[in-house]
């Protein structure tokens, strides 16, 4: 589904990925893991099309990131972005928020999806009215609400204890079985066993595959 060929990122003369080459199938659900500086967030970016590389190529189904055309178009229609910080607007309730995701979402869909989230009774709350977790479980819900192909999570579970990450992650695992591409980047390597497979990067390149 995501191929990814020799790809190299340098941040002015600094190398951040260095030549990496990958396939990540469809419903594949892996863990980026490494050291702080390692390049997971570089390579995550690069994937989810925010940074264009300096070189090498993404395919996603066979289309070259390069050869795509519209590209809120495609990010709309294909990925999920989870991040650390949830990045939710203060002044809309949890409902508003996941519809800046999709204004014709019906009323019902973010419910039924809150409600697998464990969070169907916090939806006319404000963010300033629920706990780290819930936000970031809403963050979820925002990214999942137009069922993405892929979705690409990076430290998704950086700011929340360790039962709330251990929830993310078995809805990644859920959602994986389901057929949703899941793309994550983690310190945690326990959390990060939850994938089917765990690449470890090292100065910008895979230094070793675990599972
Ligand atoms: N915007 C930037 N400008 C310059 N250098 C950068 C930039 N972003 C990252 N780097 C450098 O690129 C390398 C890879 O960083 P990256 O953030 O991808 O690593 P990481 O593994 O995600 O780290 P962390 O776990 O701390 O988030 C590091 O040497 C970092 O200093």
């Amino acid at each position: 589904m995501i191929k990814i060929k020799n790809l190299t990122h340098y941040y002015n003369n600094d190398k951040a990925i260095d030549d990496i080459s990958l396939n990540i199938n469809s419903g594949e659900f892996i863990s980026f893991i490494g050291e702080s500086g390692s390049g997971k967030s570089t390579l995550l970016s690069i994937l989810s099309t925010l940074l264009k590389p300096t070189s090498g190529d993404v395919y996603f189904n066979n289309l070259n990131y390069t050869d795509i055309l519209n590209i809120d178009k495609f990010r709309k229609e294909n990925i999920g972005f989870i991040f650390q910080f949830h990045y939710l607007i203060n002044y809309l309730t949890v409902k508003e928020n996941i519809k800046l995701a999709n204004k014709r979402v019906k009323d019902e869909e973010i419910k039924n999806l809150l409600s697998t989230l464990g969070i169907e009774n916090l939806i006319d709350k404000y963010p300033n009215e629920i706990s780290g977790g819930q936000r970031q479980r809403v963050a979820i819900a925002r990214a999942l609400i137009n069922n993405p192909k892929v979705i690409f999570a990076d430290e998704p579970t950086g700011n929340l204890d360790s039962n709330n990450s251990l929830k993310v992650f078995k809805l990644f695992k859920k959602l994986s079985k389901k057929g949703t591409t899941i793309i994550v980047a983690t310190h945690d390597k326990n959390l990060a066993k939850m994938a089917n497979k765990i690449y470890e990067l090292k100065d910008g390149k895979i230094d070793e595959k675990i599972i």
